[in-house]
């Protein structure tokens, strides 16, 4: 079998969004004032370098017409043009069983600019189409490839909650409580920009989805990138009595000695990763003790075949790792290891911050049951197909 074509398709949303509002989300352009010089750059949104309304879509074939689907979420434009320029011609008419191979020959080729970010991304999503093929041609699912089922089924935890109104915040918890959900992620809407008063709003919040959800359910927070060293320090030992199970990207990813200060301050687990990239960006992570709970996304950190090692690595230090995102890609690696306890989940819903829209672009994707989810022993490959009734609201570019 050899692979005969890769084909990266951009797919753009047009339809409607759920408009930016209020302190939304915490997140690293938070510190950086807008001089108003730019709109379009900063703006009074300062999520808006973080919204994710643009997919792109791969389709590798092989020479027997067997076609894998990989995707890729960070700046998909730019990674579609390194799939086309850099990376397509180093797969062209090689084995996709050699998978270590070519994830080598396209990490490798890249090294100059590549590591991080969109040229690990790039790489991400022809990888993952690979092990599509792989399933789908011995009949497997991928999960079966990597190590198997090791859960009846996957557990895993709602993923939403931003930042709005506190009542709004409490009957959205309300809602998938009643759903069977047992743990929750919310996000912080305040941080060192917004001073004490972002500080009481933030304790606000989790004291409000706290009230609702109980303490017999894990609840989950996200900073996004939003916070420094000296901010989480003040507010970090506020939070212990809240008990998270963890709390999740204080800081940018580069601060790694940063966020080890903090895994070591209080009680609270912090994690991170999914803005970190390669087998060595997550040795890095575990040697300084940077974080208790490790999220890479398998569409960003390099693929199945990358995911797939740094599962083992995680496993040897006893740090669980629980992918960023739902999504097919991911939940093939949580089911596959024992190391993977739950899964993120993104519910269906108006497109929003962007994460919701792989909903929009693929079929496949289980639906959560009273907290958890289910993968399929006899669905090949990665169990996904491209959607078509949503196509009107997408602009798609070849
Ligand atoms: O952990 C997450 O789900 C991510 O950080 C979100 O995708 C991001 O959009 C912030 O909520
Ligand atoms: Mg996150």
């Amino acid at each position: 079998m050899k692979i005969k074509s890769v084909r990266a398709r951009v797919y753009e949303w047009k339809g409607k969004t759920v408009p930016p509002q209020g302190n939304f989300c915490s997140n690293a352009m938070d510190l950086v004032y807008d001089n108003k010089a730019n709109q379009h750059a900063a703006g009074a949104d300062t999520m808006n370098t973080f919204r994710f309304h643009c997919w792109t879509v791969v389709e590798v074939e092989t020479d027997d017409g067997i076609v894998g689907l990989g995707n890729v979420a960070l700046a998909p434009r730019i990674a579609k043009a390194i799939i086309d320029e850099y990376l397509t011609p180093l797969v062209l008419g090689q084995d996709p069983w050699d998978y270590e191979y070519l994830n080598q020959r396209m990490y490798r080729a890249t090294q100059a600019w590549g590591r991080k970010g969109v040229g690990m991304a790039a790489i991400s999503a022809i990888d993952i189409a690979i092990w599509d093929i792989l399933g789908k041609s011995v009949g497997k699912p991928v999960f079966k490839l990597l190590g198997g089922r090791t859960k009846e089924k996957i557990p895993c935890y709602y993923s939403k909650l931003y930042r709005t109104d506190l009542k709004e915040m409490q009957a959205e918890a309300q809602k998938f409580k009643d759903q069977g959900f047992k743990a929750f992620k919310m996000r912080f809407g305040y941080g060192p920009a917004h001073g004490q008063l972002g500080v009481v709003e933030n304790l606000k919040s989790v004291e409000a989805v706290r009230e609702v959800i109980g303490y017999d359910n894990d609840l989950m927070l996200e900073c996004y990138m939003g916070w420094n060293v000296e901010y989480a320090k003040r507010i970090l030992p506020k939070l212990e009595k809240y008990q998270p199970r963890w709390l999740e990207e204080p800081v940018i990813a580069d601060d790694i000695d940063g966020y080890a200060e903090l895994n070591q301050l209080t009680s609270i687990p912090i994690s991170g990763g999914e803005h970190e990239f390669s087998l060595y960006g997550f040795k890095q992570l575990l040697d300084r003790k940077a974080v208790s709970v490790v999220q890479y996304d398998t569409n960003r950190v390099g693929g199945i075949t990358m995911a797939h090692k740094i599962n083992a690595l995680c496993e040897a230090y006893s740090v669980p790792v629980i992918p960023h995102a739902g999504q097919m890609h991911n939940y093939h690696l949580t089911m596959s290891s024992l190391n993977c306890p739950i899964s993120e989940y993104f519910p269906i819903f108006d497109v929003e911050v962007g994460n919701e829209l792989f909903y929009y672009i693929f079929d496949g994707d289980p639906a959560a049951e009273n907290g958890f989810l289910q993968l399929d022993d006899n669905k090949p490959g990665l169990g996904l197909s491209l959607k078509t009734e949503y196509l009107e609201h997408f602009t798609i570019t070849e």
